[in-house]
């Protein structure tokens, strides 16, 4: 597939000397949903501002379907929709009033029938002569998007789409996303929810202090998760792994206490049942085991530390 977005070495130093973003580059495929994860302040708003135009990056370049996002802005800005994290509607508007001044804002000939399908693709079709105020939080919200899509862009950016939303409501925009993703529709979204990205995306990308850290398929991502670690403490520290066991590639705590050994927790054949035979076969006694297992959380969380130390 061929990049429609594509950054490369931007960084964004804003007028007081903050730094947030370094040097940053990525390839976003046409047709993918790639989620940007990373916590308050990592520079995800400030990275989507540069790609769509509304802030400057103070060096590297942006292009959106080829066109650069500053040379060629308007062309650039065309192909791109963004849903921002704050509602911004006018109250008193009504549903299909708000999409289609929003698509003429964009220069593009009316086209009612384009807009009926996004309202019907987003279930707000029944409430398009309803007032902006009337709706629901989610709806607006549904709204936002609508909005975003009235232009046909080919790119759609959201940025926090479900920050404050309860959890029915997000279940909802998860939907959403993925019937769009459906359409053709390549979607990048930011978030903090780690579940958000695990539930959405075909790519992670981690993104900390202003540098991407990650980013990778989320099947990669997943496989790397189903592995597990079975943690062996024993009844009397061992010197050294017997050679008997050494197919397991057991790893030793530095006290001699713990042996761990890692395995996929998907495969039919964990190697187990058979470790625990050998072990006590080479003359260890067990005191107890556990099992741990690492998730994008922990991939998450010790990125973002080692980012803080
Ligand atoms: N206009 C500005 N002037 C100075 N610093 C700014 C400006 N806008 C953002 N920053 C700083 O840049 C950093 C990145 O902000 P940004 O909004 O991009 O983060 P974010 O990842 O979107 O965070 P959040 O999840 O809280 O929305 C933050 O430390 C922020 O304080």
């Amino acid at each position: 597939m061929a990049a429609i977005v594509s950054v490369s070495n931007l960084s964004k130093t804003y007028d007081g000397g903050f730094e947030a973003l370094k040097s940053v580059s990525l390839e976003i495929e046409e047709g993918e949903i790639l989620a940007l994860l990373g916590p308050n302040g990592a520079g995800k708003t400030t990275l989507i501002s540069v790609i769509c135009g509304i802030s400057t990056a103070t060096s590297g370049h942006v292009a959106v379907g080829g066109h650069d996002v500053v040379d060629a802005y308007r062309d650039a800005r065309r192909l791109i929709g963004l849903v921002p994290q704050e509602i911004n509607l006018e109250p008193f508007e009504t549903v299909m009033n708000t999409v289609r001044f929003s698509r003429g804002l964009f220069g593009k000939p009316r086209n009612d029938a384009h807009l009926e399908e996004v309202l019907r693709r987003l279930s707000l079709w029944d409430k398009r002569d309803t007032q902006i105020k009337s709706l629901s939080g989610g709806m607006k919200r549904r709204v936002l998007i609508a909005k975003a899509l009235s232009h046909e862009p080919r790119v759609l950016f959201l940025d926090e789409p479900t920050a404050g939303v309860d959890v029915e409501l997000r279940r909802d925009m998860w939907n959403t996303v993925a019937d769009l993703k459906s359409h053709g529709v390549t979607i990048i979204l930011t978030t903090h929810y780690i579940e958000e990205a695990e539930a959405m995306a075909d790519r992670i990308g981690i993104i900390a202090r202003g540098e991407i850290r990650l980013v990778r398929e989320k099947a990669d991502l997943m496989r790397e998760l189903g592995k597990k670690r079975l943690v062996i403490e024993l009844n009397a520290p061992t010197a050294a792994v017997p050679a008997a066991l050494e197919p397991y590639d057991l790893a030793r705590s530095a006290d001699g206490c713990e042996l761990t050994y890692t395995y996929d927790s998907r495969k039919e054949r964990t190697g187990i049942t058979r470790l625990l035979t050998d072990l006590s076969a080479a003359g260890l006694q067990l005191k107890d085991i556990r099992t741990e297992q690492s998730s994008l959380e922990d991939i998450f969380v010790g990125l973002v530390h080692e980012d803080a130390s």
